[in-house]
């Protein structure tokens, strides 16, 4: 199985799952094991898609023992394949961003106290001063987002200091709501981590330290002066901050080296090298960039429960519809991204109204329709263009209700938007939902990109494509026509294990990088395109992307139009 070099262990605790990737030192895979949340544990714990809702407040979250259960099971199901954790030198992961969890003040004598006759979750029952860490769906913080701002002045100076206009999913203003509403709770909690920080303690045995990208997800995090934010932790803690600063601890300024070595719990229950390693974990969009070497111009889309569009820049040009971070692994370069709640789960909900194929394959309708539908469904000079929004959930950029609507306007200028009242045939619309979702990521990516060679217009290098959705042909095919990539459209092989492979990855580097040697340069040398990627559209179509060039500005117009009439309050 392995030449018994050392091996890494790259996590991803995600919406749905916790998948694990065990690597070598030349990065090649040796094995892998997932829990399901729904399919191992959703009776028990009475999940949907890995989450519980309270729909009148709008709170999404998850159940913090589920998790534990989940990472003893997973340990489990690697050592059942004979996996020799004992070879592993180094541990690091992604996790979903903006969740918290909460810690009581028995937590750091429960984590250093762990025996492996009993599991995690008997075990730290006692840990947590709240069972749930809410969750990046949750949309119960307008009134905190409004107070955000209303701190900074305007969305504007808030995303210049914080990366991010406020966001309802944002740790801040979840941290400021609970404490208003279970102040209780609030104050018997001595330690807040975010789901990356959380699952890092769990195999340090201790409460391990914020990870610098991650850290950005919150609204609480001054970038540019590489501090916490005091007016904005005076709002969030009502007024004490020093309290709330405290209960978040210290930030770790190094993404990579390590932070201590493994709890004896995990080197006696699951025969695991005292001399393993903790490296930092952070959060999985900051991970998926992480899982293979990224040049400037090239873009990310992740197809996960979330769709995000993830690009690496030295320029910190933050605004309040896009989100910056600083880089997980190399100061002075940023993370941008945009975020979408309606991304997998909005691919499903037009799906499901298709009737089913026989074959079994629960796609094969839906894309057999999104390929044969013509963009935009013009079929002939002088054909309308169809437009759609497509939102179950409420949306974060445009900030918008859920709903869904229709709009038709000339395909060749864009002119006449009007709104369709009645909708059109279902089968349109499994083109037009991913028409829709990649029109918003090059409408509001447009500023980033260039030209990648004279002659073309502007537009990302390559496309990689990553997360569950990367499997599907169809969606990948109407990707690469809206968005371009000039030197084409990619899927990684581990399409649905990318963030989990960016955190093995990230422990590599973590554990063997050279002297002031940076994570590109180290993954670079030992990452084969062959076997790690495919090549799944070309790209950028001459006449193709430009007809969606024409109707940029209409969709513009029709986000600005509903907004007007269905903004989140
Ligand atoms: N063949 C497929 N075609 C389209 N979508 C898919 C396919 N397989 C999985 N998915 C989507 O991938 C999502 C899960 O992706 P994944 O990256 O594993 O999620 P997460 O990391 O958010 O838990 C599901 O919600 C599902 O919609
Ligand atoms: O909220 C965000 C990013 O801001 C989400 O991308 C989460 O980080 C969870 O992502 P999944 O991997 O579960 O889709």
């Amino acid at each position: 199985m392995t030449d018994n070099g050392p091996l890494y262990l790259g996590f991803d605790l995600s919406t749905q799952q916790l998948k694990a990737i065990v690597i070598q030192s030349d990065l090649s895979i040796v094995s892998s094991a997932k829990v399901d949340f729904d399919q191992d544990f959703g009776a028990k714990y009475k999940i949907k898609k890995g989450v519980l809702v309270n729909e009148q407040e709008g709170e999404v979250f998850a159940p913090v023992a589920l998790w534990l259960e989940s990472l003893d099971l997973v340990l489990q199901r690697l050592q059942e394949q004979n996996t020799p954790l004992n070879c592993i030198k180094g541990i690091s992961g992604s996790c979903q961003q903006h969740g918290s969890v909460y810690w009581s003040h028995e937590a750091e004598q429960l984590l250093g106290g762990l025996t492996a006759d009993k599991s995690l979750v008997d075990q730290l029952a006692g840990a947590f001063s709240h069972p749930f860490a809410p969750n990046w769906q949750d949309h119960s913080t307008q009134h905190e987002c409004d107070k955000f701002e209303e701190t900074m002045g305007t969305a504007e100076r808030l995303a210049q200091a914080t990366g991010s206009a406020a966001h309802h999913r944002f740790t801040g203003t979840q941290i400021m709501r609970l404490r208003h509403k279970l102040p209780q709770m609030y104050t018997s909690t001595s330690r807040i981590s975010l789901v990356s920080s959380f699952l890092a303690s769990l195999f340090l045995g201790s409460i391990a330290p914020m990870d610098i990208s991650d850290v950005c997800g919150m609204n609480l995090w001054d970038i540019p002066s590489n501090n916490w934010s005091s007016p904005l932790l005076d709002l969030a803690s009502g007024g004490s901050p020093d309290d709330l600063r405290a209960k978040l601890g210290e930030v770790r300024q190094d993404g990579g080296g390590s932070m201590g070595n493994v709890s004896s719990y995990f080197v006696n229950k699951y025969n695991f090298s005292p001399d393993c390693g903790v490296a930092p974990f952070t959060g999985d969009n900051p991970a998926t960039i992480l899982a293979l070497p990224l040049r400037p111009l090239d873009a990310i889309v992740s197809l996960g429960t979330s769709t995000t569009f993830l690009m690496s820049t030295p320029v910190y040009k933050p605004d309040p519809s896009y989100h910056f971070f600083n880089h997980p692994t190399t100061p002075g370069q940023y993370m941008f991204m945009l975020c979408y709640k309606n991304g997998g789960l909005a691919r499903e909900k037009v799906r499901d109204v298709l009737p089913s194929s026989e074959s079994g394959d629960v796609w094969e309708n839906f894309n057999k329709h999104a390929l044969e539908t013509a963009p935009l469904d013009v079929r002939k000079e002088g054909d309308r263009a169809k437009l759609g929004l497509y939102f179950y959930l409420p949306e974060i950029v445009p900030n918008i209700k859920a709903g869904t609507w229709r709009y038709t306007c000339d395909a060749n200028s864009g002119e006449g938007l009007e709104e369709v009242k009645e909708p059109w045939a279902k089968e349109t619309d499994a083109r037009a939902i991913i028409e829709s979702q990649a029109l918003s990521m090059r409408l509001r990516s447009q500023k980033l990109v260039t030209a990648p060679r004279e002659g073309l217009p502007a537009q990302p290098g390559r496309v990689y494509l990553v997360g569950g959705g990367s499997l599907n042909p169809a969606i990948t095919r109407v990707l690469g026509d809206v968005l371009g990539g000039a030197d084409g459209v990619y899927k990684l092989d581990v399409g649905g294990n990318a963030c989990a492979l960016g955190g093995a990855y990230k422990a590599v580097w973590a554990f063997e990088r050279g002297d002031g040697e940076a994570f590109d340069e180290l993954i670079g040398k030992r990452w084969k395109e062959e076997g790690a990627i495919q090549r799944v559209d070309e790209g950028y179509k001459k006449g193709v992307f430009e007809k969606y060039g024409n109707v940029l500005g209409a969709f513009e117009k029709m986000e600005e139009e509903i907004l007007k009439v269905a903004k989140n309050t």
